[in-house]
This record gives structure tokens, C-alpha cells and sequence, in this order.
């Protein structure tokens, strides 16, 4: 018989939301359990999805409370609050610490198996602080780190060179936030390197690259100023985290990973191309950079060191 797959979704606001859209119509889970301080708010997310069931599948999907994530190999983890325009995503640290500590403290009581995916931001500096609050292994906790960011870049390359983005070989690591680091030494499509030659007749125009790249480094400020909130594309992005696990794809991802050393850096998390299967992260690829992009790598812990200074952990 087929093993139940149970995944619950705590923070069921704009992004918990999407997760569970996004998992839902992908038929991802068995079983999909809403949590969220506002119970009612759950409840009425896990109503409305519902209404959808017999257009989709038979995934189930209920509004719960932590002793029903028991059986759950997955946690999300998207409760707190979010940026309001022009705010950056550090600046939300100490509030969503605080939720944390409720939220870790129980999902290690009723879920200690669980794998978590963190989304909630700050999201590298709140997944070092799960790591540091939880008693389960950290290579079990993942931020979504820059696989969003990632994906936005890879969308824009695509569009300039007028191919399918799962066809660009791009990441963005570090921060996932101000001072992430596009890897452009690695750049590649079909095998061949972009950086300073042309491809598909589309020249390495430096300055059109860099407008490429800060505007996926500054599309969260762009959306959210228009919005209100982004969600959507992060909604996707758990859901492909949530299908690498389960299926134990051993897809290299760019997550949010503590590093013990590599590329001189200790004792923070921050997004790296890492391998992820049903044990979370199995390993982790470590790209020859640049000496700029390895610069800018270190910057980034740096920024979050100082930021989890502040933290009295
Ligand atoms: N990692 C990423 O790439 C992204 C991260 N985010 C982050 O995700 C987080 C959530 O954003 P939104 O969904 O837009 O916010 P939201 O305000 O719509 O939803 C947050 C939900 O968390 C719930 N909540 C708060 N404290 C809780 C607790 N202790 N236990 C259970 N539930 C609790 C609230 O009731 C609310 O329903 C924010 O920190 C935001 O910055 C947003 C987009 C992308
Ligand atoms: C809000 C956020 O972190 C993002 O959309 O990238």
C-alpha cells in the first residue's frame, strides 16, 4: 500500500496559502493539515480548498492543531509577519523570532520526525535560530533560502535569450534578501558559459545583465509595493521543495543550509546548491566562484552574523 503522505502548513496567511494551493493542485499530499493562530482562519482555507477536492484529486485538506501533525514527514513553517512596502526582510527578525519559539518548541513535541521548511522571513537567519531551538538534526531544517530568488533569475535569462528557463544553469546564493550574490561565472545554457561572450546571438551586455540581476535581487520590494504582499511564486517554491523531499529526488536546489566551514564561513545559514531527498539536506555542491563572488558570499554572512548577534539565542 501506498505510505500516507502528510504535510501540514503552519501560518496559513498569504504564502501559507499559496503552499497549500500549489501542493493541493499538485496532488503532492495525502493528507494536507492547516495551522495558524487564527484557527477560524484555517478552518475557512481548508473549507474553501476543499470545495475543490472533487476537481483535483483526493488529497484531503483540514485545519488542525499540533498534536494532529503527529504523522506529518513535512512541516512548513510560514507564520509571522511580513514586509510592508519599503521595509527590508531583517527588519521583521525580532517579531518572528518570538513566533518561533512557540512554533519549535511544539512542533518537537508533536512532529519530531518532520522534516521543516522554513519560509518565514528573515528566512536564513529564523532557519539557524529552528536549528538552534529544535532537537532534531540540522540537515531537517530548510529554508527556501534563495530558490525563489533563483528562480526569478532564471526566468529573466530565459527571457533574454528566448529560452525556457529550465534551461538556464543560474543561481543566486548567500542572503536571501539585499546582499545575495548572482554566480555569473557559472552562468550556462546548453552547456556554455555566458559570461563576456555571446550566446544564441544574444551578446553579455554587462550593464543589461546587472539590470537582469538586481531586478530579481529587488522583485520582492517591486511586488510587494504593488500588491501588498508576494506569495504566489514562494507558494510554488515550497511545493518543489515538498516534491524533492517526498520523491527522494536528490535534486541539487539552492537552499538555506548552516554552513560548517565552506568557503571559509561558520555558524550561519545561508543558500548554497544543496542535495535534497527524503533525509532533507543530503549534501551540499560547492561551485568554484569568483574572487568577487566569493567576496560578496562572505559579505553576506557577515550581514547575517551581525543580525544574529542581536538575537540572544
Ligand atoms: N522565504 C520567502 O521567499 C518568502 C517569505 N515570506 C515571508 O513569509 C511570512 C508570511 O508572510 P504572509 O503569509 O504574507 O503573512 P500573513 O500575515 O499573510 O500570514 C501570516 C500568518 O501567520 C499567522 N501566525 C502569526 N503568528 C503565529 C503563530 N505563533 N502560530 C501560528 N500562526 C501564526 C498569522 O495569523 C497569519 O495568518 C513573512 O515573514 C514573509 O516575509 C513571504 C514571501 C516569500
Ligand atoms: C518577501 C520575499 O522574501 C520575497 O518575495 O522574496
Amino acid at each position: 500500500m501506498l505510505q500516507r503522505r502528510v504535510v501540514g502548513v503552519v501560518g496559513t496567511g498569504h504564502v501559507g496559502v499559496a503552499a497549500a494551493y500549489a501542493l493541493f493542485i499538485k496532488g503532492l499530499a495525502s493528507e494536507l493539515i492547516l495551522i495558524d493562530r487564527d484557527a477560524r482562519r484555517a478552518e475557512g482555507e481548508a473549507m474553501d480548498l476543499m470545495h475543490g477536492q472533487s476537481l483535483v484529486g483526493s488529497m484531503t485538506v483540514r485545519a488542525g492543531t499540533y498534536a494532529d501533525l503527529h504523522n506529518a514527514q513535512i512541516v512548513i513553517i510560514s507564520a509571522g509577519v511580513a514586509q510592508r512596502p519599503g521595509e527590508s526582510r531583517l527588519a521583521l527578525l525580532h517579531r518572528n523570532a518570538e513566533v518561533f519559539r512557540e512554533i519549535i518548541g511544539e512542533l518537537d513535541r508533536h512532529a519530531p520526525e518532520a522534516i521543516l521548511i522554513v519560509a518565514t522571513n528573515p528566512v536564513d537567519i529564523l532557519t539557524y535560530v529552528a536549528q538552534e531551538l529544535s532537537q532534531r538534526p540540522s540537515e531537517h531544517i530548510i529554508g527556501t533560502g534563495t530558490l525563489l530568488d533563483t528562480a526569478r533569475f532564471r526566468a529573466l535569462l530565459g527571457q533574454y535569450y528566448g529560452v525556457d528557463p529550465r534551461s538556464v544553469h543560474a543561481y543566486i546564493l548567500g542572503e536571501h534578501g539585499d546582499s545575495e550574490v548572482a554566480i555569473w561565472s557559472q552562468v550556462a545554457i546548453g552547456g556554455q558559459r555566458i559570461l563576456n561572450r555571446t550566446v544564441l546571438g544574444r551578446p553579455f551586455d554587462r550593464t543589461r545583465m546587472q539590470q537582469l540581476f538586481e531586478e530579481a535581487r529587488t522583485a520582492a520590494y517591486a511586488i510587494i509595493d504593488r500588491k501588498g504582499y508576494t506569495n504566489t511564486a514562494i507558494g510554488v517554491v515550497i511545493a518543489r521543495l515538498v516534491e524533492a523531499i517526498l520523491d527522494d529526488e536528490k535534486s541539487v536546489l539552492p537552499v538555506s543550509v548552516r554552513l560548517n566551514g565552506e568557503y571559509g564561513i561558520h555558524n550561519v545559514c545561508l543558500s548554497l546548491p544543496c542535495v535534497i531527498g527524503l533525509r532533507g539536506i543530503e549534501g551540499r555542491v560547492l561551485p568554484e566562484l569568483a574572487p568577487d563572488e566569493l567576496e560578496g558570499l562572505r559579505r553576506s554572512a557577515e550581514i547575517l552574523h551581525q543580525s544574529l548577534r542581536e538575537l540572544s539565542l
